[in-house]
């Protein structure tokens, strides 16, 4: 067998070896059975069979790092870059002066505005493949937990029930003082604790499903066992795949009651069942998984041609492989780069400036994601448009939509979807300029909830992680001490400290999600100061600490020299271009919007991956044919 097959807790293979999540200690068969006595296995333990270091990267993480099995597994520990702090019982700390911080809605509405200013730079395609690559190392859970299991918070319910933190909405709010709106539905993210791993007079770390790895979990899952059950077609390395309006589709689920609460029954019935139903969810997670899934489709049957001897693992791993490696190619220097600037992240290592490979692994370092990696990356609310608009292969505007709609929609995908994509490298993400688009604000969730406002969740949530104070994370990055308002003018604008000083009375309690919504822009890139310090410390430490790192010469399967450089060639326009509806003509440079020296071009003059390199010749497959995509 090419990879080893994984068997699980229930079916006690003796060769298994049993891990407490949250530590990475071993446990017995007593410690193990009382888990399942308490149903808490499923969070608390990881199931690993015996580590093979000449085998390739696993569904579930495990056996990433040598020495230490279980870390890169879901339900694992994310690291703190500073320790936390809470209140008394770890409620969120208060100010200073002993007072409550203000309220999350009322320092929001004060430092930014509502309002919609396109850029004139980045394209929609950037914030959807954010929102998609992000996803890799997240879950569901917390936002599917206020909005489906907990949707009562602001009722009678929601008083008695300790996961319900609302945010209360200040009787001078700017919007709704004119409204009834007195209060927006919103629970505690869930922790070791909450799940019953950690004891509840400790420290609460958060938990999600995901793997900790950029592995693309979102779209293959957890485990083999989700793969082979909701993934794989066990053909020639393919995914399951369905046709409808001639469009190629993941699977969807046969039952009416599903995780797609906004489709528009009876007409939209689309909802993917895939590895993880939160694909479901944020629009560009959906489009991205959708278009991602055609790729290794394309990939597959092309690689079983390039090579008819190899079977269906064989395929589908190397796929899967190959799959990883452009959606980090893309990330890391494509991405990033835009958003972050090219020689920052060369100067920082983050990425290299050569073709080559490239390997800083440090076995000593295992495979997480800071707590706060993604929470700072909630601003990219802050740059996310709040129309969709959609264009036919010609250009030609058609129609528009309310984004924060798409959500839980995937039925709506089904006759739009070459509109959306033609849309998405032709429409402006919005400005980044401390001004937010009122529907993300206002009616987040779409219908779901009367009134949702994601930048206040996304400040209150930082408080319920027990973030340190803003100023901290300032020493963090640069080394410096922050002791008055006016020490933050080399990272934060006149104008905007006197805003901060409108809601916060001492310097030391500003929250961290509120620093950066303030924050200038770093030199050279398009992010504040502090994400781009905090998301630089991710990057670095994910090349680090991931034995399967595509860069890696060094790695179990790793790629030839050859085929490393056809994965450098990778583009989210080529990408498009291979599996993107209707997409025969884009702008080289597709996360830019078109014109002066990104002039939309055919696909056919777009740099392609040539599969050719990865040609088995102990095949004896067609020689005389490009295999690219
Ligand atoms: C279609 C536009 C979007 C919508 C409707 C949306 C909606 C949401 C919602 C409802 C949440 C949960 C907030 C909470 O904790 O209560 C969330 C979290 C988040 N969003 Fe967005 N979002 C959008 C775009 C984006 C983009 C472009 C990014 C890119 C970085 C992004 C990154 C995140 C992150 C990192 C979180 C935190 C997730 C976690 O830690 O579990 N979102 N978003």
């Amino acid at each position: 067998m090419y990879y080893l097959l994984l068997c699980f807790v229930s079916c006690a293979c003796a060769q298994s070896i049993f891990y407490e999540s949250y530590t990475g200690n071993v446990l017995n068969n007593e410690e193990v059975k009382e888990h399942l006595k308490k149903n808490t296995a499923f969070w608390c333990v990881n199931e690993v069979l015996p580590c093979n270091p000449y085998e390739g990267r696993r569904l579930d993480g495990t056996c990433n790092n040598l020495k230490y099995p279980n870390r890169g597994a879901p339900h694992t520990p994310q690291y703190r870059l500073l320790p936390a702090e809470y209140d008394k019982d770890f409620e969120p700390k208060t100010a200073k002066s002993g007072e409550p911080l203000p309220l999350s809605r009322s320092v929001r509405t004060n430092l930014l505005a509502e309002g919609r200013v396109p850029d004139s730079r980045f394209t929609q395609l950037l914030t959807y493949f954010w929102a998609h690559v992000l996803r890799d190392v997240l879950s569901a859970h917390d936002t599917l937990k206020y909005v489906i299991w907990k949707p009562y918070c602001c009722q009678e319910k929601g008083e008695t029930d300790k996961e319900c933190i609302p945010n209360i909405i200040p009787d001078d709010d700017p919007v709704h003082r004119f409204s009834s709106v007195r209060c927006m539905n919103l629970t505690r993210p869930e922790s070791f604790q909450s799940v019953g791993c950690l004891k509840n007079d400790t420290v609460p770390e958060r938990i999600v499903t995901s793997t900790p790895i950029f592995d693309l979990s979102q779209m293959y899952g957890t485990s083999l066992k989700i793969a082979n059950e909701k993934a794989r077609l066990f053909e020639k390395g393919m995914l399951k795949f369905e046709v409808e309006n001639g469009k190629l589709w993941p699977p969807s689920t046969k039952t009416p009651v599903n995780v797609c609460l906004s489709n528009q029954k009876p007409y939209e019935k689309r909802c993917h069942d895939t590895p993880d139903e939160g694909v479901n969810s944020v629009i560009g997670l959906n489009l991205f998984v959708t278009w991602t899934w055609r790729l290794h489709n394309r990939i597959a049957t092309t690689l079983s041609e390039l090579n008819p001897c190899w079977d269906d693992d064989r395929l589908f791993f190397t796929t899967r492989d190959i799959v990883i490696a452009i959606t980090m190619q893309i990330y890391f220097y494509e991405m990033s780069p835009a958003l972050m600037g090219f020689d920052n992240l060369v100067r920082e290592g983050v990425i290299s400036p050569h073709k080559e490979f490239r390997d800083i692994y440090d076995e000593n370092i295992v495979p997480q994601v800071s707590l706060e990696f993604p929470a700072v990356q909630r601003w990219a609310h802050t740059i996310q448009e709040g129309k969709l608009m959609m264009y036919d292969a010609n250009g030609n505007y058609l129609k528009e939509h309310r984004i924060v709609n798409m959500t839980l929609r995937t039925g709506y995908l089904v006759d739009n979807l070459e509109y959306i994509t033609q849309g998405a490298f032709r429409q402006p993400a919005a400005k980044a300029d401390y001004i937010i688009d009122p529907d993300v604000v206002q009616t987040g969730l779409g219908a779901n909830q009367l009134s949702a406002d994601i930048a206040t969740s996304d400040l209150t949530k930082n408080r319920y992680f027990g973030f340190a104070p803003y100023i901290k994370y300032r020493k963090l990055c640069s080394g410096k001490t922050y002791s008055t308002f006016e020490d933050l003018i080399d990272v934060i604008d006149p104008e905007r400290i006197e805003l901060l000083k409108e809601k916060y009375k001492n310097v030391e309690d500003i929250d961290l999600m509120a620093g950066i919504w303030a924050e200038k822009l770093v030199k050279g890139g398009s992010v504040p100061v502090t994400l781009y310090c905090v998301v630089v410390e991710q990057m670095l430490r994910t090349v680090v600490s991931d034995r399967h790192w595509y860069e890696r010469p060094n790695r179990p399967n790793a790629f030839s020299l050859e085929q490393l450089l056809e994965i450098r060639k990778a583009s989210v326009a080529q990408f498009m271009c291979a599996v993107g509806d209707t997409v025969t003509e884009i702008q080289p440079h597709a996360f830019f919007l078109p014109g002066k020296g990104n002039k939309m071009c055919s696909c056919k003059d777009i740099q392609k991956i040539n599969l050719s390199p990865w040609k088995d010749l102990s095949c004896n497959g067609k020689q005389n044919k490009k295999y690219e995509i």
